[in-house]
């Protein structure tokens, strides 16, 4: 029997800034019918993992497969056509215009070559922004900001998305709103890959936990099972303190 393929298939991915190995070898398999979480302590090589695969920062080594694709170092505007899309930590969006438009710009890119949406105001019902559709975008308060990012980067109708820290800067009832959200995309067809500290948020919405310490990938699987796990508890905690909570 053929092997089945995942949709994004990354295999000995390395990134070096000079002398700094960001990412040391990175496997990693993910579809587009699940939520996955990257998590590690700062400096791990998160971000970098999300910038080499969406090709916003080329690869040292190894390769990035998409679809079956060898997407490597092709260019961040050429897979984000291919539906691999990233959000970044600062929200974007043309402040001057409004929630709407900016939705609506998204949304025609997304259309071409058949986007998944009916109209900009599907998008907005789905994220919770219907109300505020006549806003201005940079009268927007934060959190309401963050659903425009998330609006933006489904309007381009990606198959996987990449979340970068989509819940930094929200208090506890927004970071639980937005999680909700989140949730729903896997059942429309949109993997998530997303990267956040909150760690009770992140056990409670992903399927799949992956570690990173010091650009190496130390543990993965179910979050119950992955914070358990000994090496993780000691990136978290450090040795000493470990051995007290234990
Ligand atoms: N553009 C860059 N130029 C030089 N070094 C970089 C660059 N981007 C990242 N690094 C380095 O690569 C390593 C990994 O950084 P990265 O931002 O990927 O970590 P992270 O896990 O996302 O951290 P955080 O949780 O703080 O966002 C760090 O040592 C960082 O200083």
């Amino acid at each position: 029997m053929e092997a089945r393929m995942a949709a994004l298939e990354v295999r000995g991915l390395r990134k070096q800034f000079g002398g700094v190995v960001a990412l040391n070898g990175i496997d990693l398999d993910i579809d587009t019918d699940r939520v996955v979480g990257i998590v590690g302590p700062n400096g791990s090589g998160k971000t970098t993992l999300f910038n080499v695969v969406t090709g916003v920062h080329p690869a040292t080594g190894g390769t990035v497969l998409w679809q079956g694709q060898d997407i490597t170092n092709i260019g961040a505007h050429r897979i984000a056509r291919k539906r691999l899309v990233r959000t970044f930590q600062q929200a974007m969006s043309f402040p001057g215009l409004t929630v709407g438009e900016n939705v609506r710009i998204a949304w025609e890119q997304g259309r071409r070559g058949g986007g998944r949406w009916a109209s900009p105001g599907t998008i907005l019902d789905f994220v919770g922004l219907a109300p505020l559709g006549r806003a201005i975008a940079g009268s927007l308060p934060f959190g309401s900001l963050r659903r425009l990012g998330l609006a933006v980067a489904l309007g381009v109708s990606p198959e996987l998305l990449l979340l970068d820290e989509p819940g930094a800067g929200l208090n506890d009832s927004e970071a639980q709103a937005f999680a909700a959200v989140i949730a729903q995309l896997p059942p429309q067809g949109i993997g998530v890959c997303l990267i956040d500290h909150d760690m009770d948020m992140m056990a409670d919405l992903c399927d799949r936990l992956v570690v990173l310490d010091f650009g190496t990938k130390i543990a993965e699987g179910p979050p119950a099972e992955v914070l358990a796990d000994p090496k993780v508890r000691e990136v978290y905690l450090g040795p000493d303190k470990k051995a007290a909570a234990s």
